[in-house]
């Protein structure tokens, strides 16, 4: 496999094999598009093969229509009149010939229809086959994949293959198709002048050179300016957003996201543009190389049947193949190249299907201790994150003992929220262990840690859904249960919040959708930490999730927490140290280390780091 790359490639730096290669992805479309629906895509294959014969038909029964005709003129006299020679029975071939031929133009119409009729419907199948399968394997992903610029590439390219790939298919059926009607017609050719062939054969090569060289250059292109278009799409995003729109206005940014949209949209065009307008004047230059060809064969054939060697029904079934035949030929050919160039995009798609979650779970995993015995505990962790060179966490130990509540502080960037990440599992450490009783976290089963750590980052998920599934997709498999729902409202104080409400738990919330409706910062965070109350876990992980109350419902989230948490352990990251002193324990961090431990009247009393930080706050009051 090629290594990821969003850099450039050019045409020469992609060997042979590795354009061949690239085919293999051939059977992965193939086999997706069978598992879509066996039915349509055999229906698709049936029908291309009888559609395939039809052409060598019609210009051989258009042969015998001539020949016959002209075999009637012979003997027919001038002026004879149509109802005796129908009596006479001398019509009787040439009817059935014209009956045949029109038989096979309205069957090849039907199965025209019929074929671009199973096509759409099998395409529209596969392009929701393909998007299932991309959000389910992006699911199975790290988060590491999701915060690297070059996998977010990655998944943009397949994103962008995963709605027109099915095309690659029907144009490999058209391929088979074209091939059978190409041998039919050659088998025909063949038999009155062999070399003909030959001559259409050496006539295509310029043609698909050039055609497999621009698509190289095209995917080339594409996958260069990745970044670029996902950076010009999120210009387009910023510019039409309700997040965005109130700093778009007040710092009046419109102009500035426009130039930075047209910079970036110029460059790809101008590179679009070069291309194709290359491709138009070569594809010229072929075709009329090509038609020459087939002017140089016409010419001989018009000869041999002056000169006696072939009837005017021969020359029309020659004329007419070889005429045909060209098509074709450089169909195939250029229908071959083309292949090859989509299975370059394949190559987009189905790479991002290999790529595995390094976090993966044990293959004896055990269960997460319930309740916890002893502690959780950081063995000497550290912790880099993928594409730095610096430590986010170094040689960290400390633990939480069952039933403890503790309190990390610290800077911003102290390493507060890299600790969460390691204790749900979201990351594994480089050095050192987590383990809870004991047992490393990778030990364990990631739906036993996941059902008993519950977690409200900061940065937490404002989604379009209503009320009530806001809340309980915290707990998807009690997703239905309302009264779940309504008791984790109540603890979290969101229940004031969503009695306001027209539409009680079904309101829409968010600004996406007609019926939505936006809510403050501080509402939101309501929800979000009644959605972290839908788990019954024993370990709850709050991080800043407070910091947008007002300082009543901030007391009254931080009463009714510390009450509920009794037994259960808690991990609080918070900024505000009337907040943090309700902790049993509280740790400072500064730069990924431990500088003071210890409960916050303990810290205080010692005068270091928290005391002078706990005494800028309250200065701050006073
Ligand atoms: N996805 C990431 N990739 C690279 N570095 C990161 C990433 N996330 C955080 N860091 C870095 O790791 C260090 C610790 O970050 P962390 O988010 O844990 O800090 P924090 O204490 O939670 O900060 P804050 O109080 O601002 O939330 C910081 O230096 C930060 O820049």
């Amino acid at each position: 496999m090629r290594q990821p790359s969003s850099g450039p490639i050019t045409p020469d730096q992609m060997s042979f094999a590795e354009r061949m290669a690239n085919l293999r992805h051939l059977g992965s479309l193939f086999r997706q598009i069978w598992r879509t629906s066996r039915f349509l895509t055999s229906a698709s294959i049936g029908l291309r093969l009888i559609k395939a014969l039809q052409p060598v038909a019609m210009l051989y029964v258009g042969k015998l229509i001539i020949d016959e005709v002209v075999r009637l003129t012979g003997i027919v006299s001038p002026g004879a009149d149509l109802e005796t020679l129908w009596q006479s029975g001398a019509l009787a071939t040439v009817a059935v010939l014209l009956a045949l031929e029109f038989a096979l133009v309205i069957g090849n119409d039907l199965l025209t229809r019929a074929i671009s009729l199973v096509d759409s419907v099998l395409g529209e199948l596969h392009s929701n086959t393909v998007s299932v399968d991309l959000l389910r394997h992006a699911a199975r992903l790290d988060l590491l994949h999701f915060e690297s610029p070059e996998y977010q590439d990655r998944l943009e390219r397949a994103r962008r293959q995963a709605a027109s790939r099915n095309s690659v298919l029907s144009q490999i059926f058209g391929q088979a198709q074209d091939i059978i009607t190409v041998a039919t017609l050659a088998a025909g050719l063949f038999v009155y002048a062999p070399w003909l062939i030959l001559l259409l054969f050496i006539s295509m090569f310029p043609a698909v050179w050039g055609e497999q060289r621009f698509n190289l250059r095209g995917y080339a292109l594409n996958r260069g300016r990745t970044p670029e278009r996902r950076q010009l799409e999120y210009v387009r995003w910023i510019g039409a957003r309700p997040e965005t729109a109130k700093e778009v206005k007040l710092f009046g940014l419109g102009d500035f996201l426009v130039e930075r949209f047209k910079t970036l949209a110029g460059a790809i065009f101008i590179d679009n543009r070069k291309l194709a307008v290359d491709r138009a004047i070569w594809g010229g230059v072929f075709a009329a190389i090509s038609t020459l060809t087939y002017y140089g064969a016409y010419a001989y054939i018009v000869w041999r049947t002056i000169s006696g060697d072939f009837t005017i029904g021969d020359l029309a079934f020659l004329s007419g193949s070889f005429l045909r035949l060209n098509g074709l030929f450089h169909q195939i050919m250029l229908g071959f190249t083309q292949v090859a160039g989509q299975s370059l995009y394949l190559d987009d798609l189905f790479s991002f299907f290999e790529l595995k979650p390094s976090i993966v779970e044990a293959d004896d995993p055990k269960p997460f201790p319930v309740p916890i015995r002893s502690a959780i505990r950081f063995e000497n962790v550290g912790f880099r994150y993928p594409e730095s060179d610096q430590w986010a966490i170094r040689n960290l130990s400390f633990e939480i003992a069952a039933g403890e509540t503790v309190a990390l502080v610290g800077e911003n960037g102290a390493g507060k929220t890299t600790i969460v990440k390691l204790l749900t599992r979201l990351y594994d450490p480089d050095e050192g262990r987590v383990t809870v009783d004991g047992i490393d976290l990778k030990q364990m089963s990631a739906r036993s840690l996941a059902e008993n750590i519950g977690v409200i980052f900061q940065d937490f998920m404002r989604f379009s859904f209503t009320a009530g599934e806001n809340i309980g997709i915290g707990n998807i498999e009690h997703m239905e249960d309302e009264e779940r729902i309504r008791q984790a409202a109540d603890r979290s104080l969101a229940a004031d919040v969503i009695s306001g409400f027209p539409d009680g738990y079904a309101q829409v919330l968010g600004r996406l959708f007609n019926e939505g409706r936006d809510l403050s910062g501080g509402e939101w965070q309501k929800i979000a930490i009644a959605r972290g109350y839908m788990r019954d876990a024993q370990v709850m992980v709050l991080d800043e999730p407070t910091s947008a109350l007002d300082a009543r419902a901030e007391a009254e989230v931080f009463g009714r927490f510390t009450g509920l948490a009794e037994g259960k352990t808690a991990l609080l990251i918070s900024h505000r140290f009337s907040t943090v002193r309700v902790a049993d324990r509280i740790i400072v961090l500064e730069g990924g280390r431990i500088i003071e431990e210890g409960p916050h009247e303990d810290l205080v009393a010692a005068g270091g780091v928290y005391a002078d930080l706990f005494e800028i706050q309250a200065a701050g009051y006073r």
